[in-house]
């Protein structure tokens, strides 16, 4: 078991164990993380000082206006994977397709590729409210040497070899799994290291805490309209608690402590829900099954979904086993919403 004053730096390399042939490719890539991490984490806490608040100019991909910090995060991420050479291509929220790092010194020799959410929670940057970064790891599936193609990115969620997020609140926290469970790990800002704080992290197998935009609630398929009249019924544990932050690395990361549900199901709004299923939904949902929740599109395993482009959405249920399972048996009364 690891002491608690472990560095996240000595337990990436104690890890390396669980991985028979490494060559250290994938511990220099979660460095680079947790560095890149760092950077946009002492811009975020200054925000308000300088000039990092409000909306940059452009709309990207997604059609949504970037954040200024949308493009810090993404530039600084993307700086640092392209200037350690460590992956061979990036894909993020805020680009509009894949990038290849090719290299004079060998992009292309190398075998990871990371999809990536620059800034979760764009909405609640000016307020103040915690944010966060999620990235997921494969390995290319196109020869080593060659360029990355779109093949090397629309992967399984079970192909992930490793996922995390990075939340900047209270205490900035990197949170990861290569599929050997989930650990936590708090930034110490006077020394600048993350320290292991929440090893082996477990979703309580219930809980009392609901997070969706119930703004959106007349929109709503019939069987989560259900499932929120069960959670706000006066019975003896009932009704639950709605918390909604509006960063869903926040109230994905405090479900997994307290026991809880997140969901973002379609609407007429998002008919094919918000979230997307490359950078958002498979990471989560690696870390969801790795600390003993469930994850879901409402009816099917968010990991088993054949991705088919790089900024797809799908609905999105995570949580405590018993909660996702109890809203399952709602979704399952309406077949007919699973085709979107
Ligand atoms: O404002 P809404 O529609 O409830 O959406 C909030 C959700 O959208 C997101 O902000 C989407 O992520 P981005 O901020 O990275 O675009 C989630 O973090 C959050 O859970
Ligand atoms: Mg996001
Ligand atoms: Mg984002």
């Amino acid at each position: 078991m690891f002491q608690k004053n472990t560095t996240l730096g000595e337990f990436i390399i104690d890890k390396q164990k669980h991985f028979k042939y490494t060559t250290g490719e994938l511990s220099r890539l979660i460095n680079s993380i947790r560095l890149a991490a760092k950077v946009v984490n002492h811009e975020v806490n200054k925000a308000g000082l300088v000039d990092i608040l409000g909306n940059a100019s452009d709309i990207n991909i997604q059609g949504e206006r970037q954040q200024k910090l949308d493009v810090y995060a993404n530039n600084i991420f993307m700086q640092t994977m392209t200037n350690r050479q460590i992956v061979c291509g990036v894909a993020s929220e805020e680009e509009d397709d894949f990038v290849s790092i090719h290299s004079k010194n060998g992009g292309d020799n190398n075998k990871y590729v990371v999809l990536i959410d620059p800034l979760d929670g764009s909405s609640n940057i000016d307020v103040n409210v915690s944010v966060g970064t999620i990235f997921s790891i494969y390995h290319r599936v196109t020869p080593v040497g060659t360029p990355v193609q779109l093949e090397d990115f629309l992967q399984k969620g079970t192909k992930q070899v490793a996922a995390g997020y990075i939340i900047y609140g209270t205490s900035t926290m990197l949170v990861y799994t290569t599929g050997h469970g989930v650990n936590g790990f708090t930034l110490s800002p006077a020394i600048g290291t993350f320290y292991l704080s929440h090893p082996d992290m477990k979703f309580p197998e219930t809980g009392s805490i609901y997070s969706i935009n119930e703004g959106y609630y007349s929109h709503f398929p019939q069987g989560v309209k259900d499932y929120l009249k069960y959670c706000q019924e006066d019975t003896e544990d009932r009704p639950y608690s709605a918390r909604y932050i509006g960063s869903l690395v926040s109230d994905f990361h405090r479900n997994m402590i307290k026991g809880g549900i997140y969901i973002y199901p379609t609407s007429s709004k998002a008919p094919k829900g918000k979230l997307r299923l490359l950078y958002e939904c498979n990471p989560i949902a690696f870390l969801t099954e790795q600390a003993n929740g469930l994850a879901t599109d409402g009816y099917k395993r968010i990991l088993e979904i054949e991705p088919t482009e790089l900024h797809q959405r799908v609905p999105f249920f995570c949580g405590s086993k018993s909660m996702v399972d109890k809203v399952h048996s709602y979704m399952n009364q309406y077949p007919d919403d699973e085709n979107y």
